[in-house]
This record gives structure tokens, C-alpha cells and sequence, in this order.
């Protein structure tokens, strides 16, 4: 029988395809992307894998076995460590302190995206968080691979890193245990709980094409608050 994880390959594959053709991936790729367009991208990021973390974390306390757990914990610890590192390597060169990383104004796509994910895993099992996180780690090595078959893509002077890492056979370890995970929790369950958690990956799907949306288009919220209110934040 076909893993779960090939069903849901198929079902998110257009939407994952679309990121490739989106102007802020395919800048990254061709080393064309506007600086001031990533910085806002990489702070949200940062505060994005803050909020992530929480669900490998939630997938560890919810674990019904000593593997389960073992695998979220080395997730976890793989976004603090290899993931955030290039946050912060990043950040140094663009002049942001960890401070300022650390205390980013979250914008709506941010919030939005990180308020399901967390919704969904406190809610429900380990499973969820399985799901919750897979579309996060499994699309982005699929960008990172994609773009490093773009000649230069990972000599780039600036964006060469971000590519190397997302394209990097630790990264792929990281997805590979992702993948591993879902496959598991899916073995024995019925097909109305399969379909719940293939909901949970579409819908992270469609969250980050609106992650790179707000990354393009450098959004924060639709409208803004009096002078007074944005001063003191
Ligand atoms: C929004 C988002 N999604 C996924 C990833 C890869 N963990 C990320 N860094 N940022």
C-alpha cells in the first residue's frame, strides 16, 4: 500500500509548485531579491520558528512513545540550532542584534499561519503535530532543492547560504524524520482521520504561499493603529 506521505505529495504537489514560480522564491533563486524584502522576510521568520518550535515541543509531550518523542525532541533541537543559526548569521550581517530578532512585531501571515498550527496540535494528538509541521519542513527542502539546480544559485555571495542550507543533506535528515513521522501515525487510521490530517497539510500549504506573500510584499497588518499605539510597541 502507498505511504500517506505519497497521497499527500500528490494533493499539495500544485501548490508546492506554485512557491517556485513566486517572484520572492524565484528572486532568491536568480540573487535578484531586493535586501530590505528579505530582512522583513528573515525577522519573520525567526519569530515564525520560534512559534514552530513550540509544536515540536507539544509533539514531544504528547508522544505515546519513547521513539515519537526522541524524534520530535531532535527536530526541535534541529530548528533552534541548524535552521535559526542562518537566521542569526544572517541577522549579524544586516546589522539586527538577537534582541531585535527576538522581539519582531509579528505581522498578520505570521500570526495567522503559527495561530492554526498551534491551535491544531494543542487540540488534538501527537498526530496533528506531525501534520502541522510536515508542509513547514518538507516544502521548504523542496524550494531549497529546487533552487540549487539553478546554475550559481549556491555561490551566490548573499543568498547562496539560504539555498546551500535548505538544499543541505542535514536539512534533509531533518524533512526525512518529518516525513517518517506522519507515515507512522497514519498506519491504522481510518480514512475520515486521514482526511482531517491531510486537511492540516493543505491548509499549511496555502499558509505559506501567504508567507511568501507577506515576505514580497513586506506586509505587516491592513491597517494601522494611532501613532501613539505604534510608538510604544
Ligand atoms: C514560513 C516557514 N515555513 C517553513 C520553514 C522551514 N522550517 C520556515 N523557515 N519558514
Amino acid at each position: 500500500m502507498a505511504k500517506f506521505s505519497e497521497r499527500l505529495w500528490k494533493t499539495v504537489e500544485p501548490v508546492w509548485r506554485s512557491y517556485l514560480q513566486h517572484p520572492f522564491v524565484k528572486g532568491i533563486g536568480d540573487g535578484s531579491l531586493d535586501k530590505e524584502k528579505f530582512k522583513h522576510y528573515m525577522k519573520q521568520d525567526y519569530i515564525y520558528l520560534i512559534e514552530y518550535s513550540r509544536i515540536f515541543a507539544l509533539g514531544a509531550a504528547k508522544a505515546n512513545d519513547l521513539e515519537t518523542m526522541t524524534a520530535f525532541a531532535n527536530l526541535l533541537h534541529g530548528t533552534l540550532t541548524v535552521e535559526m543559526d542562518l537566521h542569526r548569521e544572517y541577522a549579524a550581517e544586516l546589522g539586527i542584534s538577537n534582541e531585535e530578532l527576538e522581539n519582531t512585531e509579528p505581522a498578520a501571515s505570521m500570526t495567522s499561519y503559527t495561530s492554526y498550527m498551534l491551535n491544531k496540535s494543542q487540540l488534538g494528538g501527537v498526530e496533528n503535530a506531525a501534520a502541522s509541521v510536515l508542509a513547514c519542513a518538507w516544502s521548504y527542502q523542496f524550494i531549497g532543492e529546487s533552487l540549487a539546480a539553478i546554475p550559481g544559485a549556491t555561490e551566490h555571495e548573499f543568498y547562496g547560504k539560504w539555498v546551500k542550507m535548505y538544499s543541505s543533506q542535514q536539512f534533509k535528515e531533518l524533512t526525512l524524520q518529518c516525513i517518517d513521522l506522519i507515515d507512522k501515525m497514519a498506519e491504522g487510521k481510518s480514512d475520515s482521520d486521514l482526511a482531517i490530517l491531510e486537511d492540516i497539510v493543505v491548509k499549511t500549504s496555502y499558509f505559506e504561499y501567504m508567507f511568501w506573500e507577506m515576505a514580497e510584499n513586506k506586509e505587516m497588518w491592513p491597517v494601522a493603529a494611532t501613532a501613539d499605539y505604534a510608538t510604544t510597541r
